[in-house]
């Protein structure tokens, strides 16, 4: 479903008074509507679709590893509703030349990302989304981020970053994790 956003908008006016602010003083009367103009966009994912992401493959005759590092991520925990910001490395190796496109990883990160998550489950529906349409041989996805909800208050560490790692297949096998592991770290 799209983001509504008359309704977030309406939550946002009563979320300032609820912090005390006037939503009818200048600075704030756009600011409803801004903000769920943002969120349209920061939760996008909601109306993603990893199938069809994943529809474009082609036959190249390639069943080596293919691997995308430091693919930009932009998240939000679903716990506080604030960032979390880091990089997201996803790899397979194709079963009978099944390949799709590279730019497809990096959409698939954001079909995921771009919803309320946890790390986790974003790292584990990356990794099943592939396994679900590219039946690879093997798949894995790590992901490193820093939580501004562990940064900016509660226990406020910034630079801790949380790593998370899905792996599926061969991938599992401990050389070939190893080895793309080593890739990984560079
Ligand atoms: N496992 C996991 N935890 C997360 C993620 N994002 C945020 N959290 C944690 O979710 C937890 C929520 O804990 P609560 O005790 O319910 O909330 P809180 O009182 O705001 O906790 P503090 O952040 O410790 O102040 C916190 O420990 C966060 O660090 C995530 O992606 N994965
Ligand atoms: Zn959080």
């Amino acid at each position: 479903m799209a983001v509504d956003q008359p309704r977030v908008a309406a939550a946002i006016r009563e979320l300032l008074i609820g912090i005390g602010e006037d939503p009818d003083r200048d600075g704030l009367v756009d600011t409803p509507a801004r903000v769920a103009k943002a969120y349209a966009s920061i939760f996008e994912g909601m109306d993603a679709d990893p199938a069809q992401i994943l529809s474009t493959t082609f036959e190249l005759g390639h069943d080596e590893l293919v691997l995308v590092r430091d693919i930009e991520v932009w998240s939000t925990c679903e716990h506080h509703l604030l960032p979390f910001t880091g990089k997201a490395h996803v790899g397979y190796i194709p079963s009978k030349g099944r390949i799709t496109g590279l730019s497809k990883l990096a959409r698939l990160v954001d079909a995921y990302a771009k919803r309320p998550q946890v790390q986790e489950r974003l790292t584990s529906q990356v990794a099943d989304a592939l396994v679900e349409h590219l039946k690879p041989r093997g798949a894995i996805v790590v992901i490193e981020c820093e939580h501004l909800c562990m940064t900016m208050r509660g226990v406020r560490k910034p630079g801790a970053k949380t790593v998370t790692s899905a792996v599926r297949g061969v991938m599992a096998n401990p050389a070939t994790r190893a080895e793309v592991m080593g890739l990984i770290i560079g």
